[in-house]
């Protein structure tokens, strides 16, 4: 079997409550899953902890600087092009103005309408994850 990739990206988030958003990207027109929708991240750099790789995936694709909060579970998916690992992270904002320096667009979306956007295949189970984890509850009949 060839090696996974493994890959960082972070689920960078603001506000709370009802006012919680959610950053995603979108990547560029041609490559690999061409026009998805993301998580901003990339391929793990020799000698990097998965952290380091996503505050800096944020700062090259993004401009921004962020800090990880917490992880999600991984993530591995078989593409044609090989195994991809994603390692999630939550994160915040530290400092920094969103550019679109290696996406096409960039938005914040509430957590429930994350299901509108065309994510990779990989990302399905995340994304229903980060919803409940947002403050998708489900209302208990009392
Ligand atoms: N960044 C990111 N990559 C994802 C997500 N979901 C997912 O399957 N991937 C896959 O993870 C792999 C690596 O991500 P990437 O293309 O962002 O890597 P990178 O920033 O280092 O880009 P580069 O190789 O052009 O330098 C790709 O195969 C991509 O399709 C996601 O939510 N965010
Ligand atoms: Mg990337």
């Amino acid at each position: 079997m060839s090696d996974v990739i493994c890959v960082a990206i972070g689920v960078l988030v603001d506000g709370e409550g009802d006012d919680v958003r959610v950053l995603i990207a979108k990547r560029p027109e041609s490559g690999v899953l061409a026009g998805y929708w993301e998580f901003p991240g990339g391929k793990l750099e020799k000698d990097e902890t998965l952290e380091d790789c996503v505050v800096r995936e944020f700062a090259e694709e993004l401009g921004v600087r962020v800090s990880v909060t917490g992880c999600l579970k991984a993530v591995r998916h078989e593409y044609d092009y090989g195994v991809v690992e994603l390692n999630p992270f939550y994160c915040r904002w530290e400092s920094g103005e969103l550019e679109n320096l290696a996406v096409v667009d960039h938005r914040w979306v509430k957590p429930n309408d994350l299901r509108r956007y065309q994510f990779p295949e990989a990302n399905i189970s995340l994304v229903e994850r980060v919803i409940i984890d947002l403050g998708g509850k489900v209302a208990l009949a009392s």
